[in-house]
């Protein structure tokens, strides 16, 4: 990334509960997001991938606090921005796809409608006409079929890919700086998903707009991303370019990950890994390195005491590139491939 990033985050950590019942399911995660830049944020269920983003939005759900860290858009500090600063950015400058279309759409309301009132709250100086004007443009460029139809449309009248559109219309009408993207096709076909991930793609070339990609196939974040920031209980492990990372993984969870997915113009293996075991609960994180427990590499290198004892973390607020006392090369690669 050149100059100054436009998204920061550092340090940050999300927490529920209190006293001996509190829980952190993001623990000191840090990165950054340049302009016009896709960066994928990949892991497991429950990693902390959603309230990662949620928190960067100011919408935790109920009970959640962001409880240390700092993130900065565009040089402004959003943890310290009051409601109406955030409310202001939201939907204007930083826009949210949600995994659920069908959810995030009123069911009561016509697309059209929907799309309008969106732009009267951050355009308010459009005219009527501008706005429908705009909103047909949105659905275009969301590339929905029949769009005059759709802005007349309930979105039970529109399939699951329409849906999606329509939300991914309502999220770039208002041409945001960042979008961010909560795993935006795990409700879709496959062949629909394809497509859905091209369009992020030609959105950002044409609006210039940078995307947080979330999502927990890897697959995908070879697709479309630039950049990927690999999380695991809670922190991130691993982070760097989509090429590096993808074909030298230096964190034995990212081989992991990637051992359970067919290779890039390879042969695929006869049979594909899984990771194996279950991650740990964010109420009982264990010291260390919390993906030793399943690590193939602390076990072919002896148990070493360091993955128990430290936590080889982050530097300036930023998680490091990969988060290992042993990081992979090319021949322990292949080793724990094996
Ligand atoms: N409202 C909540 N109250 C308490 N704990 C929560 C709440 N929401 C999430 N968590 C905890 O945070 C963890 C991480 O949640 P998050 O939704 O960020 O995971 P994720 O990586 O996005 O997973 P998925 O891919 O399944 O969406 C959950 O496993 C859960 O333990």
């Amino acid at each position: 990334m050149t100059g100054q990033p436009l998204l920061s985050v550092r340090d940050l950590a999300v927490e529920f509960g209190h006293g001996a019942a509190t829980s952190r399911p993001v623990d000191g995660v840090g990165f950054e997001v340049g302009e016009r830049e896709i960066v994928g944020i990949v892991g497991e269920s429950g990693c902390g991938k959603s309230l990662t983003l949620l928190a960067l939005l100011g919408l935790l759900p109920a009970g959640g606090r962001v409880a240390a860290g700092s993130i900065t858009f565009g040089g402004k500090d959003l943890l310290g921005a009051g409601p109406s600063v955030l409310r202001s950015l939201r939907g204007r400058q930083v826009a949210l796809i949600p995994s659920d279309a069908g959810a995030a759409l009123n069911p009561v309301a016509r697309v059209g409608r929907q799309l309008r009132l969106s732009l009267r709250t951050h355009q308010p100086q459009l005219t009527g006409q501008q706005r429908r004007g705009r909103a047909l443009d949105a659905l275009r460029r969301a590339r929905l079929p029949r769009p005059e139809q759709a802005l007349a449309a309930y979105p039970h009248e529109l399939s699951g890919g329409m849906q999606q559109r329509s939300a991914i219309a309502l999220g770039l009408q208002n041409e945001p700086r960042l979008l961010l993207a909560d795993e935006p096709t795990t409700a879709l076909d496959v062949s629909i998903q394809a497509e859905i991930l091209k369009l992020l793609v030609h959105l950002r070339d044409e609006l210039g707009s940078a995307i947080v990609f979330v999502t927990h196939d890897i697959s995908t974040v070879r697709e479309i991303c630039d950049r990927v920031v690999v999380m695991y209980a809670g922190q991130v492990v691993e982070q760097g370019g989509v090429d590096e990372v993808l074909t030298s993984p230096r964190h034995p969870y990212t081989a992991a990950l990637l051992g359970s997915i067919p290779p890039l113009g390879g042969v695929p293996p006869e049979q594909l890994e899984t990771v194996t075991g279950m991650p740990p609960d964010p109420g009982a994180w264990p010291g260390g390195c919390r993906f030793q427990a399943r690590c193939r590499r602390h076990l072919s290198l002896g148990e070493p005491e360091e993955c128990t004892s430290t936590w080889p973390g982050s530097a300036d607020g930023i998680s490091v590139q990969a988060a290992c006392h042993f990081p992979l090369d090319a021949s322990s690669l292949e080793e724990v491939r094996r």
